[in-house]
C-alpha cells in the first residue's frame, strides 16, 4: 500500500520492459501482480507531476493488466466509458515516456482519444457512451466478417446514465460479440446516487457469504432480465479470479457481462480513504513553492447564493446530476436535504424533472455544467421551454475550461439557447453581476440560464444582496466617445476595458444575450462606425452573431468584428493559455 506521492520516479524495471500489449502478453501470468505494483507507482509519480483524474485510474489497474493480457489489442477493441480511468490504458500502450506531459498544451489527452493512439479505440470524456459505441464496434466487425472482440468498461456511476441502459437494451438482441465490464466501485465522483447504485450494493453485502468468483443470482436477475449473459460479482483487484472470468467472457459468443467490483483510489491509502477528495488532484508543487490562498471560484459563490437564496424562500429547490462538489451544492445539500436532489449522471432527467417541480409549484434551479447541458437540450425545449416554466439553469463551466480540453469546453451553449423562444441567458462579467444575475433568473417567470465560467473572476468578494437587474438591459461603462464600441458578453471585462482605455473606445458590459439591448445597441448606432464583441463562446452563433443579426437588420453602414472561440477544437493547456491563443489573440 503506498501512503506517499512519490516526487521523483520510482525504480519500476518489469513495466519499463512493457512498451506495448505485445511485450505484456510475453510474460508469464504469475508476473502480473509485480506489474499491476509497478504500474501504481508509476501513475502515482506521473499524476503526482501533472495532476489529473486520479481514484478512478488506480482502482483500474488490474483490469487494464488483464484485459491488454487477453485480447488481441489493438486489434480487438477497447472503450473506456468517460475515460477518465484511461491512464494505466495510456502507460501499457506506448505512452509512458509521455506521461508527464499530460494535460499539458500539445501533451497526452486526459482522455482516450483516436487521434492518440491506435489502441483508443473511442474518444470519450463524457460518461455513458462506451456500450452503444462498443456495440457499434463489434456490429460493424460483424457485417466485415472480422473475428474480433469488442469491450465496454463501464463504471456504476455511468450505468446510471439513460444513454447506457438504451445500449444494454439493445445489445442484448444483437448476437455481438460484446463484453461489458461494469466496474462497481460504489462511487460516482461523490456517493453513486439512486436506485441502482442501493440495488448493486445491497446485493454486494448479501452476498458477500458467496464464495470466491461464484456468481450473484441477485444481480444477475437484472441484467439477465435484458438478455445478457452474467457472471460476477468477483474482486476486480484478484487476477486469480479476475483472469479465468475474463476468458470466460471473451471466448462465449454473443452480449456478455461481467460485473467486478474495484476500489476507487486502490493501493493508495489517503485516496481509498476519501474517494471523493481523491478524484482528481492538482499537480504537487515542491514544498519551497509558497502556498497561494485559495480564491472562491464562480461555483464557490453559486452554492452561497443557493444557500442564502434558499433560506429565503421555502420553494426553492436544488438539483445537480452528479457534481455536487464541482457545482458547490454541497452546504445547501447539509442544510436542506430535503430539497437537495443528486439525480446521478442523468442530464436529461435533471431537466424533466425540475419542469415537474416546476409544474407543480416549486421552484427549481439546475446547476449544470455547459458542457453536459448538451445531453439535456431536447428536454430544454420540449419539457422546459415551450411550457414557459420557471426553471433556472446555472450553466458552470462556460467557455473554455482548460487541461480537460475539448470533450468539457462549454462553447456552445449560447448559441443552443439562444434560438429558442423566451430563453433570458445572461452573461456575468464577474462574482458580483453572477449574484445579481442569479436574483434576476430566479425571480424571471420562464426559463432563464446564468452562464459562469471555470475558476474565479474579478471581484473575489461580492456583496450579496436581493438587487434584480433589468430584463435585457446592458450597462454603458465608458461613454462619451465615438468611433468604437466594444461590447463585452461575459468574464473578460478587464481585457477589454484595456482595450477601451487604450484606444479610446467605448465600453458596453452588455450582460444579457437574449434579451439583446438592442435600444442601446441602436443608439451607439448612431455614433459609432465599429463594434467589437468579445465572448467566451464559439464565435459562430454565440453573442457576437446575436449582435450580427440585430445590425443586419438595420441600415447601418458599420463593421462588426466578433472575438471568441474559433471555429475549430481547443485542445487541452491552461485555461490561461487557451484564451490567450484564442479569444486574445486578436485583442
Ligand atoms: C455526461 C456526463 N456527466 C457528468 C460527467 C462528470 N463525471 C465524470 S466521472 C463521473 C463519475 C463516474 O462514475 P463511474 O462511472 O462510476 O466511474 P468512477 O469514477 O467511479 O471510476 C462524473 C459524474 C461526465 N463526464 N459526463
Ligand atoms: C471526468 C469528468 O468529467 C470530471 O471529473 C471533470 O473533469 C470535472 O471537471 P472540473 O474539474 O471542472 O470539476
Ligand atoms: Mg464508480
Amino acid at each position: 500500500m503506498f501512503t506517499h506521492i512519490p516526487t521523483t520516479r520510482p525504480d519500476t524495471p518489469l513495466l519499463d520492459s512493457i512498451d506495448f500489449p505485445a511485450d505484456l502478453r510475453r510474460l508469464p501470468e504469475e508476473q502480473l501482480v509485480e506489474i499491476a505494483q509497478q504500474l501504481r507507482a508509476f501513475l502515482l509519480y506521473s499524476v503526482g507531476q501533472t495532476g489529473g483524474h486520479f481514484g478512478a485510474g488506480l482502482g483500474v489497474v488490474e483490469l487494464t493488466i488483464a484485459l491488454h493480457y487477453l485480447l488481441n489489442t489493438p486489434k480487438d477493441h477497447m472503450v473506456w466509458d468517460v475515460g477518465h480511468q484511461s491512464y494505466p490504458h495510456k502507460i501499457l500502450t506506448g505512452r509512458r515516456e509521455q506521461m508527464l506531459s499530460m494535460r499539458h498544451k500539445d501533451g497526452l489527452a486526459p482522455f482516450p482519444r483516436r487521434e492518440e493512439s491506435i489502441y483508443d479505440d473511442f474518444g470519450t470524456g463524457h460518461s455513458s457512451t462506451s456500450i452503444s459505441a462498443a456495440l457499434g464496434m463489434a456490429v460493424a466487425d460483424q457485417l466485415n466478417g472480422k473475428e474480433t472482440k469488442t469491450v465496454a468498461i463501464i463504471g456504476d456511476g455511468a450505468l446510471t446514465a439513460g444513454m447506457a441502459f438504451e445500449a444494454l437494451n439493445h445489445a442484448a438482441h444483437t448476437n455481438a460479440n460484446i463484453l461489458v465490464v461494469l466496474n462497481d466501485n460504489d462511487m460516482s465522483i461523490s456517493r453513486n446516487e439512486g436506485g441502482l447504485a442501493t440495488y448493486l450494493a445491497k446485493n454486494l453485502k448479501k452476498d458477500l457469504k458467496r464464495t470466491k468468483g461464484s456468481r450473484s443470482e441477485t444481480t444477475a436477475a437484472l441484467f439477465e432480465a435484458l438478455a445478457f449473459e452474467y457472471r460476477g460479482p468477483i474482486d476486480g483487484h484478484d487476477f486469480e479470479v479476475l483472469l479465468p472470468a475474463l476468458k470466460d467472457a471473451l471466448h462465449k459468443p454473443g452480449p456478455q457481462f461481467l460485473h467486478i467490483t474495484t476500489q476507487k483510489g486502490k493501493g493508495f491509502q489517503p485516496a481509498e480513504a476519501d474517494p471523493v477528495g481523491y478524484h482528481a488532484i492538482t499537480k504537487l508543487e515542491p514544498i519551497t513553492t509558497p502556498k497561494k490562498t485559495k480564491q472562491a471560484t464562480f461555483a464557490n459563490h453559486f452554492g452561497r447564493w443557493l444557500l442564502h437564496t434558499a433560506q429565503q424562500d421555502k420553494r426553492l429547490i436544488g438539483i445537480t446530476p452528479a457534481m455536487p462538489e464541482g457545482s458547490d451544492l454541497i452546504a445547501f445539500s447539509q442544510a436542506f436535504p430535503e430539497r437537495y436532489f443528486d439525480v446521478a449522471i442523468a442530464e436529461q432527467h435533471a431537466l424533466t424533472f425540475a419542469a415537474g417541480l416546476a409544474c407543480a409549484g416549486t421552484k427549481p434551479v439546475v446547476a449544470i455544467y455547459s458542457t453536459f447541458l448538451q445531453r439535456a437540450y431536447d428536454q430544454l425545449i420540449h419539457d422546459i421551454a415551450i411550457q414557459s416554466l420557471d426553471v433556472l439553469l446555472a450553466v458552470d463551466r462556460a467557455g473554455l475550461v482548460g487541461e480537460d480540453g475539448a470533450t468539457h469546453a462549454g462553447c456552445f451553449d449560447i448559441a443552443a439557447l439562444r434560438c429558442i423562444p423566451g430563453m433570458v441567458i445572461m452573461t456575468p462579467a464577474d462574482e458580483q453581476e453572477q449574484w445579481l444575475m442569479l436574483n434576476t433568473g430566479y425571480q424571471h417567470k420562464g426559463p432563464a440560464a446564468v452562464r459562469y465560467p471555470r475558476g474565479s473572476g474579478a471581484c473575489p468578494t461580492p456583496i450579496y444582496n436581493d438587487e434584480i437587474l433589468p430584463i435585457g438591459k446592458a450597462r454603458l461603462l465608458i461613454s462619451g466617445r465615438s468611433g468604437t464600441a466594444i461590447l463585452n458578453f461575459g468574464p473578460f471585462l478587464a481585457e477589454a476595458k484595456k482595450l477601451a482605455d487604450k484606444e479610446q473606445h467605448t465600453l458596453v458590459d452588455m450582460r444579457f444575450v437574449k434579451p439583446l439591448d438592442t435600444e442601446l445597441l441602436s443608439i451607439l448606432m448612431k455614433t459609432h462606425q465599429h463594434f467589437i464583441s468579445i465572448e467566451d463562446h464559439a464565435v459562430q452563433g454565440g453573442a457576437g452573431s446575436a449582435v450580427a443579426e440585430f445590425v443586419a437588420q438595420s441600415n447601418w453602414q458599420g463593421t462588426l468584428k466578433i472575438h471568441g472561440i474559433p471555429d475549430r477544437w481547443i485542445e487541452h493547456a491552461s485555461r490561461e493559455a487557451q484564451c490567450v491563443d484564442t479569444i486574445f489573440k486578436y485583442l
